[in-house]
């Protein structure tokens, strides 16, 4: 399993976000994609998963260039995106069973992943009955990553995972990320719940200025664990200093 990106740049109204970025990603790589407000996480991934058209660049999975409706790598992919939420007016049932039927998954498999998936993440099963416009944004969050997962893809992206999760749900979502990782398997993370990205990440990237600061092993990235995660990427980021000037506080 091997995801290239060569040359990938976006631009929005003359403002370079993502330029030329050229990056690898292998199986067993868990990654956690890192950088401020507006950095570019997001496109990258919109880019990735064919939400975006980049202005430059392209994919090359398992040394085939993608092209056209990039089928054989959707297939294979799991996305958890707020831009792409569980659609609201669907049950929790029907929405699962929608994404079951999307990736053509026999019924007995779709039964047993569902199930054990749900079980996992939920304990008030009820609540697959109504529709996910009743959901908490918590729940909305879980049961997007259950439709990620059913499929069992070997490329699994996830924008933003912890964002609305309470601490026990956050426990969950780790775990289950730890347990999910594989050799044959990509993780994804965008996240800035940078404690809990440490957690399950072996590899950190940084963007900044629409280039990628710092692309490398966790532990390099702290230093061997002498610098905590978000110290680390601090430093990396050096903020400009502004002057305090509100006179009316
Ligand atoms: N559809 C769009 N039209 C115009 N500008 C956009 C669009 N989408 C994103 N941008 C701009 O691209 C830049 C990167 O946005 P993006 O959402 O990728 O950042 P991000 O790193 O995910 O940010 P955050 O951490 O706040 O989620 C921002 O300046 C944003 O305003």
């Amino acid at each position: 399993m091997e995801l290239c990106i060569q040359n990938l740049s976006k631009s929005y109204q003359g403002k370079s976000v993502l330029s030329s970025l050229n990056l690898t990603f292998q199986g067993g790589d868990v990654v956690g994609l890192l950088g401020k407000n507006g950095a570019g996480k997001s496109t990258l991934i919109n880019c990735l998963i064919d939400l975006v058209a980049p202005d430059a660049g392209q994919f090359i999975f398992n040394g085939q260039v993608l092209t056209g409706d990039r089928l054989a790598f959707k297939k294979v992919l799991g996305i958890l995106s707020d831009v792409i939420p569980p659609i609201p007016e669907f049950t929790g049932t029907d929405y699962l069973r929608f994404i079951g039927l999307v990736h053509k998954i026999d019924a007995v498999t779709f039964q047993k992943r569902s199930k054990e998936l749900t079980d996992f993440f939920f304990d008030d099963t009820n609540m697959f009955n109504k529709t996910i416009s009743q959901y908490s944004t918590g729940m909305i969050k879980k049961i997007g990553l259950c439709g990620a997962i059913l499929n069992v893809p070997s490329m699994l992206i996830l924008d933003e995972p912890f964002a609305g999760l309470d601490p026990v749900a956050v426990k969950q979502v780790i775990a289950f990320l730890q347990m999910y990782r594989r050799p044959d398997r990509i993780i994804l993370i965008a996240s800035h719940d940078l404690n809990y990205v440490e957690e399950v990440a072996n590899r950190i990237l940084v963007l900044d200025d629409a280039k990628i600061k710092f692309d490398g092993e966790l532990t390099d990235f702290t230093a061997q664990g002498t610098k905590v995660i978000s110290e680390a990427l601090f430093d990396f980021l050096a903020p400009r200093k502004k002057v305090m000037t509100f006179d009316w506080i």
